[in-house]
């Protein structure tokens, strides 16, 4: 796998939370995941091949990053003739390990644990929410979207019981380290933070942190630039 998220010392932090350790630029990272979904478009709308020019124009970007980007990959495109959509979807999965199948858990059946578990995109990107965990007795038990609520005791049991390899933590921000070192002792080696801190670092543990709030001050950041 050749991007990795934050692990060590060593790790990037992207503006929008993403966090790499690689040597794939991590806005170059963010761009490839941007491509692999307009190729995706591209191939069920039964197109079969695409010239940076137009990959380009999808996402806002000139040719010249296109190709740029798509050389970390190694050797993909044809003069005159452009990307192979399929191999270049390939290549683009295998570096970002979407390639595999995830078995993930989530932290926290709350409000946000509540719209993940009802969401229906994961499955179709690899990635199977296996079940959910939380405190609150009257959540645990119920299923939400297909998926068990179970009492966070059983966290450990069934971790290590499914092979589940990534965790989504939704928890109260005074929570989030306690359980994302139950996580890391667990083996889990991938951690989606949504609650409002940095996380302590463990070794083998990636995180990514999700921050909306963040995202809307780089949106009024943008707004207020261009005037
Ligand atoms: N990053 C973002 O953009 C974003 C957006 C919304 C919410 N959040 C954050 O996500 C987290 C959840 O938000 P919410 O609105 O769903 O809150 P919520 O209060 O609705 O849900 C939190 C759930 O976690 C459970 N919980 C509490 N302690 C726990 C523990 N130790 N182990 C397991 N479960 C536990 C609670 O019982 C509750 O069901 C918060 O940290 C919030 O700040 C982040």
């Amino acid at each position: 796998m050749a991007a990795e998220p934050t692990q060590g010392d060593s790790s990037q932090e992207l503006p929008s939370g993403i966090a790499i350790n690689s040597s794939i630029p991590p806005a170059t990272v963010a761009r490839l995941i941007l491509y692999a979904r307009e190729l995706s478009r591209l191939r069920r709308e039964g197109e079969s091949h695409v010239s940076s020019k137009l990959l380009g124009q999808l996402l806002s970007v000139s040719d010249a990053v296109v190709r740029r980007d798509v050389n970390h990959l190694g050797s993909m495109g044809q003069r005159g003739v452009g990307y192979e959509i399929g191999p270049l979807i390939g290549q683009i999965r295998q570096t970002m390990g979407t390639n595999l199948s995830w078995k993930v858990a989530l932290i926290g059946a709350g409000s946000l644990g509540n719209a993940l578990m009802r969401y229906r995109g994961f499955d179709e990107q690899g990635f199977q929410l296996v079940a959910a965990f939380d405190t609150d007795p009257a959540i645990c038990s119920r299923n939400i979207g297909g998926i068990p609520v179970l009492p966070l005791e059983q966290l450990e049991s069934t971790i290590v019981a499914e092979a589940v390899s990534l965790a989504i933590l939704a928890v109260p921000v005074d929570a989030a380290d306690a359980v994302a070192k139950r996580l890391a002792a667990s083996g889990v080696v991938g951690i989606l933070n949504f609650a409002p801190r940095t996380l302590p670092k463990f070794p083998g543990v990636c995180v990514v942190n999700v921050d909306l709030a963040s995202e809307l001050q780089q949106l009024t950041f943008a707004v207020v630039s261009q005037k």
